[in-house]
């Protein structure tokens, strides 16, 4: 089924998941769906490899870890939060150099923590790897000393943006 972008998300500087100028990084581009999810696009490359032609666990750890704790923000784009719990499950082998979709939404939020899901999906639509993340809400000043301009977290748009997602 094909989902509507509503909001394409921030990049930023050199997070290892969504920094535009961390050339080992994944260099995701996260959109907002009109279905409250959010999906993560990207394609691995040879430096995120464990075994040859395959996607390291803790690279797919970590999309998911992302994936979910920005799903928070298409409530509200000032809520950020640091991981307090994930737990993976692989179930397929991710493969390199092939445009992988990862989809993550909340399933709690209280006032301190909230909760969500993910899966990234193959080029097929099977799903690889699943994840359940909990975080804790903090304000980003306790988080790092963030500045939006020095880090460059800023939506930057390409050619490639898709309209629709189907998931
Ligand atoms: C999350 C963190 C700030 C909590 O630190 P803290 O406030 O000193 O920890 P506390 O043990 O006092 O816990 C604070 C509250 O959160 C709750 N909490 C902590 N971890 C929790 C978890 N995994 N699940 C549910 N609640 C949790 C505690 O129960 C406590 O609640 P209470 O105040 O009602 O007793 C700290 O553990 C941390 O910085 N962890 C690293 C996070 C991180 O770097 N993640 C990866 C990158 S984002
Ligand atoms: C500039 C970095 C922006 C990060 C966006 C928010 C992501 C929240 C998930 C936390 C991921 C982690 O560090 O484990």
């Amino acid at each position: 089924m094909k989902h509507k972008v509503i909001k394409k998300q921030q990049n930023s500087k050199k997070c290892l998941v969504c920094g535009l100028k961390n050339d080992l990084g994944l260099k995701t581009s996260f959109y907002e769906l009109e279905n409250g999810e959010l999906v993560a696009i990207f394609t691995p490359i040879e430096e995120h490899q464990s075994y040859p032609e395959r996607m390291h666990g803790g690279i797919a750890g970590a999309i998911l870890d992302e994936t979910i704790g920005r799903a928070i923000m298409i409530k509200d784009k000032n809520i950020w939060g640091v991981t307090v719990e994930l737990n993976v499950k692989y179930k397929k082998p991710v493969p390199l150099h092939e445009e992988l979709r990862v989809v993550g939404r909340i399933t709690r939020d209280s006032s301190r923590l909230f909760e969500g899901t993910g899966e990234i999906l193959l080029s097929n639509g099977e799903v690889a790897v699943t994840a359940i993340g909990k975080y804790m809400k903090m304000p980003i000043e306790k988080i790092a000393n963030f500045d939006e301009a020095d880090q460059e977290w800023q939506t930057v748009w390409s050619d490639q943006d898709p309209s629709e997602i189907e998931l």
